[in-house]
């Protein structure tokens, strides 16, 4: 009999690398399998992690009932080819300290894993992780050298889903009814716009007091802090897992989904050369347009700030990154 016929020679199957095998990494690489998206690759530089964990999430496939590859590796070789590559390589913060306080040690490893990774995937979108997070975008964007639209950073999507729970939660209603817009930089000064946040087209203006509204918004800002402090050992990882879950299926799909993105800015909102978050149609060539909402005077001006902070820590970044000869 013609094994062939049972065999098929192999096909392209879509492939989404993860650089960082920790928790932000090894989440995202169970999400994407399980909703049979994509083959992963899981590289991290901690000898037998990633191969011990793809092997976990494979032997996991058998009872969730896909059939999707997962590799474990310490060598950017088994990347090649990737559709998509996801950098959560770096450090997390511990309590008391900043995102931007991450800057000298995740520079170093996100321009080389950046670097690493488009050598073997030149045609893949990058999606950045690794904190502060438009530094890092910014970063990888330099070293690959990448058109704009084929790099972004994912944050704006985790923190309209905090916002979307807070509002859920206060008004104890579903969360499924809610829809929440938060720009800018991700950290202290991010920009949460009750204006477009609604339950169902409701907005939220009609439906609680100023104050409670600046209270949830407080919260959404240091929804991060909130939970390292509460770990203690690292942030966050199954909400920014599910949420870069999401920008990955509306690229690879091409759905085209409208979702708050750190994207290259050249002149939107009044803003240029920096990355930051701002509404973007997720498609197959990454970010198809970036839509420029009508903003009031104190929310340009918030988002300028969020600017001027990210331009800082670029600066920061550069320096580390030439004395290293990395840029
Ligand atoms: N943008 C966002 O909204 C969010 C960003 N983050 C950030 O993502 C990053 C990762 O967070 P976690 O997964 O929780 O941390 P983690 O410590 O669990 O994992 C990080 C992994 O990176 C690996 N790594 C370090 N240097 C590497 C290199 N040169 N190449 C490949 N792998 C390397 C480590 O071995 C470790 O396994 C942190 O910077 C964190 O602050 C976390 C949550 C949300
Ligand atoms: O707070 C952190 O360090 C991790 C993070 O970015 C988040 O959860 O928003």
């Amino acid at each position: 009999m013609d094994s062939s016929l049972f065999f098929p020679p192999s096909c392209h199957a879509t492939r989404v690398s993860i650089i960082g095998a920790g928790k932000g990494g090894s989440t995202l690489a169970q999400r994407i399998a399980e909703a049979n998206l994509a083959n992963v690759v899981l590289l991290d530089v901690v000898e037998g992690l990633p191969q011990g964990i793809a092997l976990d999430l494979m032997q996991a496939g058998s009872v969730e009932g896909h059939d999707r590859e997962i590799i474990g590796t310490n060598d950017y070789a088994d990347t090649a080819g990737s559709d998509v590559v996801v950098i959560t390589a770096g450090r997390p913060r511990t309590p008391g300290m900043d995102r931007s306080d991450l800057i000298a040690t995740n520079a170093k490893i996100v321009a080389t894993a950046a670097k690493e990774a488009i050598a073997r995937s030149p045609n893949a979108t990058f999606i950045i992780v690794t904190n502060p997070l438009d530094v890092m975008t910014y970063i990888a964007w330099q070293v690959t050298q990448l058109p704009s639209y084929r790099i972004m950073g994912m944050a704006g999507v985790l923190d309209s889903a905090r916002f979307q729970t807070f509002i859920a939660m206060e008004l104890n209603v579903s969360v499924a009814d809610v829809h929440a817009m938060v720009l800018g930089s991700h950290g202290d000064l991010m920009v949460p716009l009750p204006r477009y946040s609604t339950v169902n087209g409701v907005p939220i203006t009609e439906l609680m007091p100023a104050e409670t509204i600046d209270r949830l918004v407080k919260r959404t800002r240091h929804g991060g802090a909130e939970i390292v402090g509460l770990l203690k050992t690292g942030g966050s990882y199954y909400a920014p897992a599910s949420s870069i879950r999401m920008m990955v299926e509306s690229i690879l799909l091409n759905r085209c989904r409208l979702l708050p993105t750190s994207a290259y800015l050249q002149g939107e909102y009044g803003l240029e050369d920096v990355f930051l978050g701002v509404p973007c149609w997720l498609g197959c060539r990454g970010v198809e347009r970036i839509l420029e909402l009508n903003l009031t005077p104190d929310e340009r001006d918030a988002l300028g700030r969020c600017a001027e902070s990210v331009r800082r820590g670029i600066r920061e970044a550069d320096e580390i990154l030439k004395s290293l000869s990395l840029l």
